[in-house]
This record gives structure tokens, C-alpha cells and sequence, in this order.
């Protein structure tokens, strides 16, 4: 059985690792904060740590991205695709008129992960004006404070699941601002997943061109668009280092177990380019686990 670091009970991740492990394949160790998560594997105390790494609304989770590449050396062995279903979830009672209707006016806060905050931004605009915004570690840590303080007129964004585990009430459902708002999620650690297994099968590289070096990212783009490989998400983040420099976050649709990858890779690294691979993984889509 494998020991998994995720977010708490009854977060977005927690409900996702439960489609790739099914429950007699993995022991559970929540954490409150990513940080942790991360920690836990590194630190050898779990076998793999489920990370959130982009939002069909947000976009990439940057902090988390940042982790994988700055403070940890863990291989990604799989990706997977969950929706993010989020709730106005509180206590029911605390909120409703004599005629049982809802007064979302009598909200004062409004608490979540950030990441669930800004996927509900025009919602919270619209109908909670009057409502600050509190930012915790996963949208189950807002649905329990909430929770453990019934009359403070707090609600908070989060799964159907952590408004049922903490006994508290769907104020309003799906409450995010577009429709088909998905997840997807990594999983890393030193180990290969083998508990299933896809059709697709990712890498994902990290690119660090030399320092003036005009027309490097055409150069990288070019190694690959000449062999036909096909690239699905490029992404330029800070090398944290010296402002206005970056490094390149490519996702590839093909592992590294073929002829063409590790030569474009080579013809990367020939022009001064330097190449991490974060990981060569199955991938899967929301379809193929939810059977
Ligand atoms: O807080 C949670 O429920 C999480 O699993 C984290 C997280 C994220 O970091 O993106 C995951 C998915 C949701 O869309 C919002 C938050």
C-alpha cells in the first residue's frame, strides 16, 4: 500500500487522489499546507505527494509550480484531471429569512484557498459585495472554521464533501464563474505509478536558455516543431535569480522512451540550453478514471 501526502479531508485534491488510488492502494497523511505536502515526500515520510498544478479558470497554480521547481527534486509520475466543483457552503439557519429563503447579504466573510477564491470572483462580486475574503491553506480548512464558528456569519468555497463532513449546509452550488472548470493534478515522488496505466503518456522539461542568446525559445521551439512533437502547455516563469530572466515549463506529448524526444533534447542542450526533465508520466483524462 503506498503512504500519499495531499491537502486535507474534503478537498478538491483529496476527492482527485481518490480517482487514481482506489482505497485499498493508498494510506492517506493530509496535510494543511502544500508546503507540507511536498515536505512529507521529500523528508521520505510518504511515497508520493498529490500536487494541484492548473485551473481550467486560473490557469497554473504558480506557487506549486515554483515548488516543484525550485525547492524539491520529485519526478512527476502521473497526471490526472478532476473537476473543481465549488460551493457557498455554510450554515443554513445562520442565513435565511422566516420564509426559508437565503440572505447572502447577511454574510460578512467569505473563506477559501485563493485558488477557489478567484474561480468565483465574479460571483462573490455580484452577490456578496459586502463580504471580505479571507485566504486559508485548502478549501476544506474554510469549510471547517466555518464550521467551528456557527455565529460569526462566515461561509466558505469548497467541496460537497467537506460542507458533509462538517455538518454544515450548500448555501449555493457551483458558484464558479465558468462552466467545466477542471483540475489537473500531479503526482510525484521517487517511484513510478504502476497502479494504472494509460494510453498517453507525457514528459515534462524545464529549459533555462543561456543568457543573451537571441531567438533561443524559436531554437527550442524549432528542435521540436521540425521532428513533428507535438507540445501541449509552454510556460515562461521567473528563474527568481535576476529580473527578466526565465525558464521555459514544456509539457510534451510523448515519453522519453522514444527515439525522437531525448535527440531534440540534445539538440536543446547543444545550443547552450540547459534541460531538466521534471518527469516522463502516464496522463490521464477524467473519462479514463471515472469508471
Ligand atoms: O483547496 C483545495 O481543495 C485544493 O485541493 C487546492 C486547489 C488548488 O490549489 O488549486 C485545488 C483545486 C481547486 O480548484 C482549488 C484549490
Amino acid at each position: 500500500m503506498k503512504s500519499i501526502a495531499l491537502l486535507p479531508a474534503g478537498s478538491v485534491s483529496d476527492e482527485a487522489a481518490k480517482r487514481l488510488f482506489a482505497g485499498d492502494e493508498a494510506e492517506w497523511k493530509h496535510h494543511r499546507l502544500i508546503a507540507d505536502v511536498f515536505m512529507s515526500t521529500v523528508n521520505g515520510e510518504t511515497d508520493y505527494s498529490v500536487i494541484p498544478i492548473e485551473n481550467t479558470i486560473e490557469g497554473s497554480v504558480s506557487l506549486h509550480m515554483d515548488w516543484l521547481v525550485h525547492e524539491v527534486d520529485l519526478p512527476i509520475q502521473a497526471e490526472w484531471v478532476y473537476p473543481s466543483i465549488q460551493n457557498l457552503i455554510g450554515r443554513r439557519e445562520a442565513f435565511q429569512n422566516e420564509d426559508g429563503t437565503i440572505e447572502l447579504s447577511r454574510i460578512r466573510k467569505v473563506i477559501s484557498h485563493p485558488v477557489a477564491i478567484a474561480q468565483c470572483l465574479q460571483f462573490l462580486r455580484s452577490e456578496l459585495p459586502q463580504a471580505e475574503t479571507e485566504h486559508v491553506g485548502s478549501t476544506s480548512e474554510g469549510v471547517k472554521l466555518v464550521g467551528d464558528h456557527p455565529e460569526a456569519g462566515w461561509a466558505a468555497i469548497g467541496t460537497a464533501t467537506a460542507a458533509w463532513n462538517n455538518g454544515l449546509d450548500i448555501l449555493k452550488e457551483s458558484i464558479t464563474d465558468h462552466d467545466n472548470n477542471y483540475t489537473r493534478f500531479l503526482l510525484v515522488g521517487p517511484e513510478p505509478y504502476t497502479a494504472r496505466s494509460s494510453v498517453h503518456t507525457k514528459t515534462s522539461i524545464l529549459i533555462t536558455p543561456p543568457e543573451d542568446y537571441p531567438g533561443a525559445l524559436h531554437q527550442v521551439l524549432s528542435a521540436f516543431a521540425w521532428r513533428r512533437i507535438n507540445l501541449s502547455r509552454i510556460e515562461s516563469r521567473p528563474t527568481k535569480k535576476k529580473l527578466g530572466t526565465y525558464y521555459f515549463y514544456i509539457d510534451i506529448e510523448m515519453g522519453l522512451d522514444t527515439v525522437l524526444l531525448p535527440s531534440a533534447i540534445a539538440e536543446i542542450e547543444a545550443i547552450g540550453c540547459q534541460v531538466r526533465v521534471l518527469g516522463s508520466y502516464p496522463s490521464f483524462t477524467y473519462e479514463q478514471l471515472n469508471v
